[in-house]
């Protein structure tokens, strides 16, 4: 066993070819055992073990940057850099996280788990460099779905312009987002990678020759080879100022190996165009990239996923409600920035494959583009993770809200979402879309009211986000679709020492809470505050009449949340009450089990029973 014997970085450089396909097969083994108990990112970090050993081999890390454009893969980074004894540790929490953190090691040189973000980074890391005079080359590896991004191009055009020397971008091409990979910039690499492109541009050039006949062809004919040998694959990063290489099998070490040597010397900016297999070297992975790019817990062996009974989750009733919605409305279509599995959209896309649309990793462009089809009157649905959301504010904003289009927001992933940790939990929609002027904001307390919530969206002419979590819903039976006047709040228990006003996710947990705290004599009102703009303010009015004490809880900051929205409006009408505000602490959570978050954080029954003792001084 080669990984055995190291506890620090592993020196690859003196080692055999022999012993570096051994240690190869190692991590894979490594990887597969580790995720087998912890779940994760399993097919992306298995096609990068020869890039990643390549990488290490050439380049001379920390003081040589290289920056991983999500992070996902980069579980045999991890292990061959420094934290091959932590690794059983990742994505648990107190552990390693599944994505590259500054403050984890000096090998991981830039933050990410948001995709894209790796060219702009080195482009500063390299200018850095050269302003200060510091040595060292800056390498981004860089995946074909994370290139379908604007923010990548936006970096490319950059560097093209900058044309630094010592700056190598690396495309793993493996023809995959989550999703096969989609859009026009897919279908180009695809044909460089199976020599498509030349062939096509070649035979281009002859149709021109002869279509031209006379002396031209006689001229041109002349000329043929030497236009056949001008034809780089990589055209489009030729242009845009890159050196293009490639395309090569990123599983060839040796020829990995003696590439990135030959790529040090070329003067200005690279672009290495290297083809690998997601999942590759285990077959479940390899057969089934999609499902096994991350994975719950599962079988080692015969790749079978670890069940355990549990109600539907949010996002497969999300899945069915929203196909029910198109049966009964042909207006509605359907965008998701290459989140369709994720977003629960497998079953609409069959179904409806022409009001269906992966725009591939571009938040913003789905936004806006959600926006042109609500002017010419369709329904979009915009289907987003709550954090990656965040890329597409001014969109909301400018694009969406100023002109009142009625465009759903369907928000997945809102609030902890465990695991993923700080660059995937969705805690901050709350706060930065109630501040939105004509966006109404709302979450379900359980999975009919997000049938019916959905529903709304779609029968009426704003703006609409509907914020639901990741993971299990509460397992309430569902029936069709109800309108639910928009702004309204349910009352759904009365007390007397105060009451709990929660949204979304936290209502079922006041409600236990409130249960609980009657066992103790404390009796509580229980208000679901499903809709955070506009809020119910007759019955918040109401409420104010009959109780002294009020309690908000949301799986969302505390800064500028729902909490936040109530206390503006007490504040502007005079109204003086005690109000806590129990959410999101102003810092960032770690990953961890999404439960276990959520009862650190407080926000789960525990927590609220826990926050009302303290505030009626009975803590026990
Ligand atoms: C801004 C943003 N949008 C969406 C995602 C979700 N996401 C994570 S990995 C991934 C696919 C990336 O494909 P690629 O870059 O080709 O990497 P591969 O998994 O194929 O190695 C997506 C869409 C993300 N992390 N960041
Ligand atoms: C890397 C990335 O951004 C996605 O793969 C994300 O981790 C998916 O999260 P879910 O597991 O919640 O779909
Ligand atoms: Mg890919």
């Amino acid at each position: 066993m080669i990984l055995e014997k190291y506890t620090g970085p592993i020196d690859l450089k003196y080692m055999t070819y022999e012993e570096l396909e051994k240690l190869a097969e190692e991590v894979r083994d490594y990887i597969l055992d580790v995720t087998a108990k912890n779940g994760g990112h399993v097919a992306p970090g298995l096609g990068v073990v020869e890039l990643t050993i390549a990488l290490l081999r050439v380049f001379d890390p920390p003081k040589d940057i290289i920056v991983w454009d999500i992070g996902h893969q980069a579980y045999p980074w991890k292990i061959l850099t420094d934290r091959k004894d932590k690794f059983p540790t990742l994505r648990q929490y107190g552990g390693i996280s599944g994505f590259l953190r500054r403050e984890e090691s000096p090998y991981d040189a830039f933050g990410a788990g948001h995709s894209s973000t790796s060219i702009s980074a080195g482009l500063g890391f390299r200018v850095a460099k050269d302003l200060l005079k510091r040595d060292g080359y800056v390498v981004m590896v860089i995946g074909d779905g994370a290139m379908t991004a604007g923010m990548a191009f936006e970096a490319l055009n950059n560097a093209g312009h900058l044309r630094p020397n010592k700056f190598i971008v690396i495309l793993n091409d493996n023809e995959m987002s989550i999703s096969p990979n989609v859009g026009a910039i897919s279908t180009y690499l695809s044909k460089i990678i199976s020599g498509r492109f030349v062939q096509e541009t070649r035979q281009k050039i002859k149709r021109l020759v002869q279509h031209l006949g006379g002396p031209a062809e006689r001229f041109m004919k002349l000329t043929e080879e030497f236009l056949k040998g001008l034809i780089s694959p990589g055209v489009i990063f030729e242009e845009l100022g890159f050196n293009y290489i490639g395309p090569i099998n990123g599983h060839d070490l040796p020829a990995l190996e003696s590439t990135l040597k030959n790529v040090k010397e070329i003067e200005g900016p690279v672009l290495l165009h290297v083809y690998t297999k997601k999942g590759k070297g285990y077959k479940p992975a390899e057969k089934d990239p999609v499902t096994w790019h991350g994975v719950a817990p599962y079988k080692r062996e015969s790749g079978e996923f670890i069940k355990k009974p549990s109600p539907p989750t949010w996002t497969s009733v999300f899945g069915k409600a929203i196909v029910k919605m198109a049966e009964m409305d042909e207006k509605v279509v359907v965008i998701t920035p290459a989140m369709k599995e994720g977003s629960g959209l497998v079953e609409f896309a069959e179904k409806f494959p022409n009001r269906f649309f992966d725009v591939g990793i571009a938040e913003q462009h789905a936004c806006t583009f959600a926006g042109g089809l609500a002017a010419e009157g369709l329904k979009p649905v915009a289907c987003y993770y709550s954090t990656f959301l965040q890329r597409a504010y001014d969109q909301v904003i400018h694009d969406i809200a100023l002109q009142k289009l009625h465009v759903v927001f369907a928000i997945d992933r809102a609030g902890l979402v465990g695991e993923d940790g700080p660059t995937h939990h969705g805690v901050f929609d709350l706060s930065y879309l109630r501040c939105i002027p004509n966006m109404i904001v709302c979450a379900p307390k359980d999975e009919q009211e997000l049938i019916d919530l959905l529903y709304t969206g779609l029968n009426q002419n704003l703006p609409f986000a509907l914020r639901y979590p990741r993971g299990p819903a509460y397992g309430v039976p569902t029936g069709d679709p109800k309108l639910i006047p928009v702004g309204s709040w349910e009352e759904l228990l009365e007390g007397e020492d105060g009451v709990i006003l929660a949204v979304g996710y936290p209502v079922y947990q006041a409600l236990k809470a409130a249960e609980e705290l009657k066992k103790e004599g404390i009796r509580l009102g229980v208000v679901n505050a499903r809709f955070v703009k506009p809020m119910d303010e007759q019955m918040l009015l109401d409420l104010c009449s009959r109780y002294d004490l009020f309690i908000t809880v949301e799986d969302n900051t505390v800064v500028g949340g729902f909490g936040s929205g109530v206390l503006e409006f007490l504040s502007n009408r005079g109204i003086l009450k005690r109000v806590i505000t129990l959410g999101i602490p102003d810092r960032f959570i770690e990953h961890g089990n999404q439960n276990l978050l959520r009862n650190l954080v407080g926000i789960d029954a525990e927590g609220i029973a826990r926050s009302v003792r303290k505030a009626l001084r009975r803590v026990l």
